[in-house]
């Protein structure tokens, strides 16, 4: 019961928000398409929960076809659009019983499937959803796209603007559901969160850079990459997008990530070029790879998976 897109397009006159896309998502799968935003993920959710027809291409949802059979899908999925879709002026518990009573059920006969993430909101029953906290107000709407015990969830960019502590929590929450053979489709932009899915699909301007799952994208990834810092951030990133060497450079947290171009690439040598460029304190350091150094490097060369020898 899990999902399958087959050679899915859609533009908006003239916007290609969908190219070809193709990809399967295994029953009980988590499974996340990280990109970051107007590559194509609302548009993709909208044809897989029915809301929107693509122009081109196939695609079924717990084994239902998203055009013919588009009622079965809709009793069958639950859905949490990327904006705040609850109601401001209901309370939180009169939202819940709306979303209830639509699907044709009670909250006591699906409290169980929600009663770990629900339980964390009762308190505030009473309160109008349009007063709650980024938070709470997921929660909320996870619970009402639960509340009918869904077969396939699809989750838009759950996480954005809530804190880390919450976002923490939510990705828990998915864990938990997921051992209830609730299949998941997750959108975030956030890399860091690729890494709590089964498999993700990297995707930029409609199409699927790679899939895979989040160890295997980091293995692939063709280069060295070094952690640099220096005095300068700001200094440091120019010199080195200047180097005739780099392949690669962009700010990491507190470091810039940086590639080389030669195979016999020497820390000395690029030490030497940052001092005469008058950085102090610099630091180089080889580092790992994330999912983030992956995406970066494939949205550069679309056409190419990472097949690059290491250097
Ligand atoms: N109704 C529309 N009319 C015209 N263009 C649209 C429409 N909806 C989306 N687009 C364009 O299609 C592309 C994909 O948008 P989409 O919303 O699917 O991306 P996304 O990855 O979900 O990003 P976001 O998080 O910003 O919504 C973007 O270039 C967007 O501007």
């Amino acid at each position: 019961m899990g999902i399958t897109v087959s050679n899915i397009s859609k533009s908006y006159k003239g916007v290609k928000a969908l190219q070809d896309i193709s990809f399967e998502v295994k029953p009980n799968e988590l499974f996340g398409l990280i990109g970051p935003d107007g590559a194509g993920k609302t548009t993709l959710f909208r044809i897989l929960t029915t809301l929107l027809i693509a122009d081109k291409g196939q695609a079924s949802v717990a084994g239902f076809d998203v055009l013919k059979d588009f009622k079965d899908i809709r009793k069958h999925v639950g859905y949490m659009p990327g904006r705040f879709s609850l109601y401001q002026d209901l309370t939180v518990e009169e939202n819940l019983e709306f979303f209830a009573t639509i699907f044709g059920t009670t909250i006591e006969e699906n409290y169980d499937l929600i009663k770990d993430i629900y339980v964390q909101i009762e308190p505030f029953k009473d309160r109008r959803a349009g007063k709650l906290s980024g938070g709470m107000k997921q929660k909320l709407a996870l619970s009402c796209a639960l509340i009918h015990k869904p077969k396939v969830l699809f989750l838009d960019e759950p996480t954005t603007g809530v804190d880390p502590v919450s976002r923490k929590e939510f990705w828990d929450m998915l864990k938990r559901l997921q051992q209830k053979n609730i299949t998941i489709l997750v959108s975030t932009p956030y890399m860091d969160e690729a890494a709590l899915c089964d498999r993700i699909a990297l995707i930029q301007d409609g199409q699927i850079l790679q899939i895979d799952t989040p160890e295997a994208i980091v293995k692939q990834y063709p280069k060295t990459i070094y952690n640099v810092s220096a005095n300068n951030m700001y200094q440091l990133i120019n010199s080195l997008k200047d180097y005739q060497y780099q392949h690669s450079v962009y700010p990491f947290g507190e470091f810039v990530h940086y590639t080389d171009v030669r195979n016999d690439f020497k820390i000395n040598d690029l030490k030497m070029y940052l001092e005469a460029e008058k950085l102090l304190n610099i630091k180089i350091e080889k580092t790992q790879a994330t999912i983030e150094d992956s995406f970066m490097e494939l949205a550069k060369y679309p056409n190419r998976t990472c097949k690059l020898s290491k250097t």
